[in-house]
């Protein structure tokens, strides 16, 4: 008995100091492993990534810079635009005979993005260059001086730190597409997979139409038909872009159609009483939308001067439309298929700078408000025009009337909005902070940001993750006292006898 008795005190299991050490190591272990549980749900101390990409436009070039949590398939992860920069000057294709003044040209924007890109990303952070119409049409007219801009642009961008990934042309299918990207992306419609919102972008040299209809399955144009698999979703996108549409070629146009005799005053109705103003035919005529209209033998100069009428206006602009042939089932103008329009539209670039100027945003107001106050807008005199805003570029100020007269026609005439339709557009400007436009989309495609599959999304959120570990963890350390109480009242009892 004796023996038995010295054996069981002789136990490691049975003296005090082990089972407090017991106690102690499953205490801890509990607490381990609560911590260990937890954090590895939890989102880390968020870390960035950069992308930076150059939208080098007909008129201008201005840089995009986004942003976006390191980690993957976090469901916050939404890329987003922190800064913008509107480099100085004309867009690269004006500097065709001065090729490394385009790369110059770059270089201010660049510095900025270099300060607001943190320092040890710079590396890492991928740099697109992507032209628009202005460099097709450049392309066009003279190909190596197109070249020679590209050349001078990309050795300007390599001297920066940034992963530079090239400058290219995109086609006007791609601009399109991508200005939908960006817009159904920022407004959360394709990981939702959402009826989604078309696109209308308004550029300098050309503009784009693009948007899902449900009854058009791509086959009539293939070449206007783009299919996408994002987020687990097919989208079967119509898309077409206008070289020569762009609001500043489309001036071109309606002006060299008024000018085929070679007159030298030209009375135009999208232009305010009181305007006039010398030009000279080169200027109007260098650009290949127009260069083959030039009029034979015509005087250097002519005098431009408005007469401000919307409706002589609208005429003059419709001209510019073929509505003639369609070899489809249907056509937009010029002959080139077009579904019916379907669904909300975000309209943005110079529809919304135009729209936003003349106090037009509102598409709630019926169509036929909006002409009117479009037509007193454009009988205003031009010396009352200058003297309410004086602030504003006059070329821009000269060309309101004319604009928005044009992009009434193009919506309308062009690709057949009807007043009901045309109710359903927005003019936007941005969208969460990020501006509407196609360098977003285009930063997203090359990047692999979205993915052609549904993430698998986790089962429980974070919150829920914490709230079973800790029920499990308190279950756990019940069982575990209740398991080590017999041994503590023995241990007490001995305490006791000794
Ligand atoms: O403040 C503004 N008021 C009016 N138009 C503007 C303003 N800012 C930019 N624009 C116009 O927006 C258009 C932008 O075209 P962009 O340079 O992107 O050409 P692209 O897309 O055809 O290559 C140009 O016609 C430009 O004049
Ligand atoms: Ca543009």
């Amino acid at each position: 008995m004796s023996a038995q008795r010295d054996m069981k005190e002789k136990s490691p299991w049975r003296t005090p100091v082990t089972i407090i050490i017991i106690t102690v190591i499953g205490v801890i272990a509990i607490v381990a492993l609560v911590t260990v549980a937890v954090l590895q749900n939890k989102p880390l101390s968020q870390k960035y990534k950069y992308g930076i990409v150059l939208d080098a436009g007909s008129s201008h070039t201005a840089l995009y810079i986004y942003e976006w949590p390191a980690e993957k398939d976090n469901n916050t992860g939404r890329v987003e635009q922190t800064h913008s920069c509107k480099v100085q000057g004309p867009g690269i294709s004006a500097y065709a005979s001065d090729p490394w003044k385009a790369g110059e040209s770059l270089t201010d924007c660049m510095h900025e993005a270099q300060q607001k890109v943190p320092r040890n990303k710079h590396e890492e952070t991928p740099l697109y260059l992507g032209a628009t119409a202005g460099m097709r049409l450049l392309n066009m007219e003279n190909s190596s001086a197109s070249d020679q801009v590209f050349q001078a642009v990309e050795e300007a961008l390599r001297q920066f730190q940034f992963s530079f990934q090239g400058a290219r042309i995109l086609s006007g299918q791609e601009e399109g597409a991508f200005g939908w990207v960006t817009v159904n992306y920022l407004d959360d419609r394709l990981k939702q997979g959402l009826e989604t919102t078309g696109a209308l972008d308004l550029g300098g040299a050309s503009t784009q139409i693009s948007f899902v209809s449900s009854n058009y399955d791509g086959s009539e144009s293939p070449k206007n038909s783009v299919t996408f698999r994002l987020y687990g979703n097919d989208y079967n996108l119509y898309t077409h872009s206008f070289l020569c549409y762009g609001k500043d070629q489309a001036l071109r146009l309606t002006l060299a159609q008024q000018t085929l005799s070679g007159p030298v005053i030209i009375s135009d109705p999208c232009f305010h009483k009181g305007y006039t103003k010398i030009k000279n035919y080169a200027d109007l005529y260098d650009s290949p939308c127009v260069s083959h209209r030039k009029p034979q033998g015509a005087p250097a100069t002519f005098n431009h001067t408005g007469t401000g009428n919307f409706q002589q206006c609208q005429e003059q602009i419709k001209r510019i439309f073929n509505f003639t042939y369609c070899k489809y089932s249907r056509c937009s103008f010029n002959g080139i298929f077009q579904p019916l329009v379907q669904g909300p539209f975000g309209a943005f670039s110079a529809y919304y700078f135009v729209m936003d100027f003349l106090n037009l945003t509102d598409t709630s107001e019926p169509l036929t408000e909006v002409k009117d106050k479009l037509t007193k807008y454009c009988a205003t005199l031009w010396s009352e025009i200058t003297a309410q805003h004086h602030t504003v570029k006059e070329k821009y100020l000269a060309e309101y009337c004319f604009a928005g007269t044009y992009i009434l026609t193009l919506l309308t005439e062009g690709y057949n909005f009807t007043s009901e339709s045309y109710s359903k557009i927005k003019y936007i400007k941005q969208i969460k902070g990020s501006d509407a436009g196609w360098t977003l989309g285009y930063m997203l495609n090359l990047t692999n940001m979205i993915p052609a599959e549904a993430p698998d999304s986790p089962p429980l959120p974070h919150a829920g993750y914490v709230s079973i570990v800790t029920i499990m963890a308190i279950l756990l350390f019940i069982v575990f006292i209740l398991s080590i109480r017999p041994l503590w009242s023995r241990c007490s009892k001995q305490l006791h006898i000794v």
